[in-house]
């Protein structure tokens, strides 16, 4: 942002793990904001997820390519209606090339065929977790739109600390792969009304793309 006191940089948060502010121009957020709207729509569109003791995540998600659900990935919407998940687009295989380059200097080597799609409220947050029902290690990749976010990014070994907490905002990129591919993670908080006011979304939304290394 041309108003920042000092600009934010590129940060190794741990080996592995890199935050890119301001990666996606203010065109581009636009774009990915758009098209977020109709991947969110039904049919197979945006719910909050049902966890297994019964509690409900207080994001509203949606998987395109592949079916999120605790704990496993699905074709169709195993866990609601049963429709078939919505295809992953060309748009994003791009966008996860472009990122892993940007992040590490050489593309993985795998196709990227999960995205997910994360919708906070105000008040929403996720706790902390690992990205762990891929079957691949490449790297996960992290896409920030509308408010800001506390990100916490943990250790491989425990949901306790260390962390580190970076503020994550609207065009921010961040991937973590390599060592730190199984960390722990979570958002806190995000801060309500500081997205960009031309961007036209209220609240936050986070897509990561992955490799599933599954087939069917
Ligand atoms: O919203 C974020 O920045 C993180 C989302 C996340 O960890 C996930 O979808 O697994
Ligand atoms: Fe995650």
């Amino acid at each position: 942002m041309s108003d920042e006191l000092f600009p934010r940089e590129r940060a190794e948060i741990a080996p592995g793990a890199v935050h890119l502010p301001d990666w996606l121009a203010p065109d581009a957020q636009r774009r990915l904001v758009a098209a977020c709207r109709a991947w969110a729509a039904p049919p197979a569109g945006m719910r909050t997820v049902g966890m297994p003791g019964g509690g409900r995540m207080s994001v509203r998600t949606v998987g395109l390519g592949w079916h999120w659900y605790p704990y496993g990935y699905a074709r169709t919407v195993v866990d609601g209606g049963g429709e078939p998940v919505k295809p992953f687009p060309d748009v994003l295989g791009r966008l996860a090339h472009d990122a892993v380059t940007a992040a590490f200097g050489a593309p993985a080597g795998e196709r990227y065929d999960i995205a997910l799609v994360n919708h906070y409220g105000p008040g929403a947050s996720m706790g902390l977790h690992r990205d762990a029902d891929e079957r691949s290690a490449a790297p996960v990749v992290s896409l920030s739109l509308g408010d800001t976010c506390v990100f916490r990014f943990g250790n491989t070994a425990t949901r306790t600390r260390p962390w580190t907490d970076v503020e994550l905002r609207s065009g921010d990129l961040f991937v973590f792969g390599g060592p730190a591919r199984l960390a722990y993670h979570g958002v806190p908080r995000t801060r309500p009304g500081t997205a960009p006011p031309d961007l036209g979304l209220t609240g936050r939304l986070n897509i990561t793309l992955r490799v599933s290394g599954l087939t069917g």
